[in-house]
């Protein structure tokens, strides 16, 4: 269904072999390396040196990213990491999962490639996050055609295509958390965090798409601005400015061509709303159309696609 192959600048990519339905389960794999909640940069190394040969060596295949800061940052880590176990091993007690003596220059580049290729994987899942054999060769689009979701039930990173992709196309994920963030900001967090500027077709100013898309978040970064002020100072107080706002982000993501969680859960919030007004009809097309979404994006045997339909199934009820 796919390939990985250089994807020019980017280093390699993945590509899809033949025409990939929206709603494909494209991937669905285990973590290579990764950290739960409350785990830190000491435990990212540390798991690294469990990896058995063949996993250590398709980690360190993977792509890094270092800047004279994170350089630092990253050295003064695994600097005061060797100097603790060293204590550790001087007064007798061996740390837990210890295997050989620290190494801060392999420290360094495992934090490295680490940071560079690991995914966030949402609060309900059991890993903060991780890194992935293949799935960490995808390379960024701010208007992405796949999505991951983390499903805890099969401890996968699934991916699926939220949109149609053609035969040659690439494959490609938002790495970024900030949903419907201006092109400045995209690009400053891209540059900073992976070090490359981002020519999506949302970035490339020289197309018509591209900077009407960038005038629409404008629009609705201020008009959000507006309606959070109102919040605050008690101008705004009912459900129906904030089924406003939702209706604006919809129309910006829907505008660009984003399907993904995040649509999805804006169609339930705009489902929820809806429903305080005792608008079912229309609180039941927004839950239908954030199910269809989530079919799409996690699948149905994912445990967010069932609550979901929960909700399709109580608003039936009262139609
Ligand atoms: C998770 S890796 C993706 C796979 C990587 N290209 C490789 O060769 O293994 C992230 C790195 O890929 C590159 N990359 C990802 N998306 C990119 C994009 N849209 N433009 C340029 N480089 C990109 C950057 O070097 C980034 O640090």
């Amino acid at each position: 269904m796919y390939e990985i192959k250089t994807a020019g600048l980017k280093g390699l990519g993945v590509f899809a072999k033949a025409f990939i339905p929206r709603g494909t389960r494209i991937f669905s794999e285990s973590p290579l390396l990764a950290i739960r909640a409350g785990q830190n940069a000491g435990d990212i190394y540390s798991g690294s040196r469990l990896l058995s040969v063949e996993d250590k060596n398709r980690f360190l295949r993977l792509s890094s990213h270092v800047t004279k800061e994170l350089s630092i940052l990253r050295w003064s880590q695994a600097a005061w990491y060797t100097l603790k176990h060293t204590l550790i091993s001087i007064f007798g007690r061996k740390g837990e999962g210890e295997v050989a003596w620290p190494n801060p220059k392999e420290h360094v580049m495992v934090l490295s490639i680490f940071r560079n290729n690991a995914f966030n994987l949402g609060k309900s899942s059991e890993y903060q996050q991780a890194v992935f054999p293949r799935i960490s060769r995808i390379n960024h689009s701010c208007v992405p055609n796949a999505q991951g979701n983390f499903h805890d039930v099969l401890g996968k990173f699934n991916i699926h295509a939220t949109r149609d992709i053609e035969r040659g196309e690439e494959l490609t994920l938002n790495y970024l958390q900030e949903l419907g963030a201006g092109r400045e900001k995209r690009q400053e967090r891209l540059l900073g965090g992976y070090g490359f500027a981002c020519e999506c077709p949302a970035c490339d100013l020289k197309l018509e798409t591209a900077r009407d898309g960038e005038r629409r978040r404008v629009k609705m970064h201020e008009e959000l601005a507006t309606y959070v002020e109102g919040m605050a100072s008690g101008a705004v107080q009912n459900s129906e400015a904030e089924l406003e706002a939702v209706r604006r982000f919809i129309r910006l993501l829907e505008g660009e061509k984003i399907a993904g969680r995040e649509l999805s859960t804006l169609y339930l919030e705009a489902a929820k709303l809806n429903q305080s007004y005792a608008k079912y009809e229309e609180a039941l097309r927004c839950a239908e159309r954030g199910l269809a979404i989530d079919e799409d994006c996690l699948g149905t045997d994912h445990p967010l696609y069932q609550d979901s339909l929960k909700a399709v199934n109580s608003l039936k009820k009262h139609q």
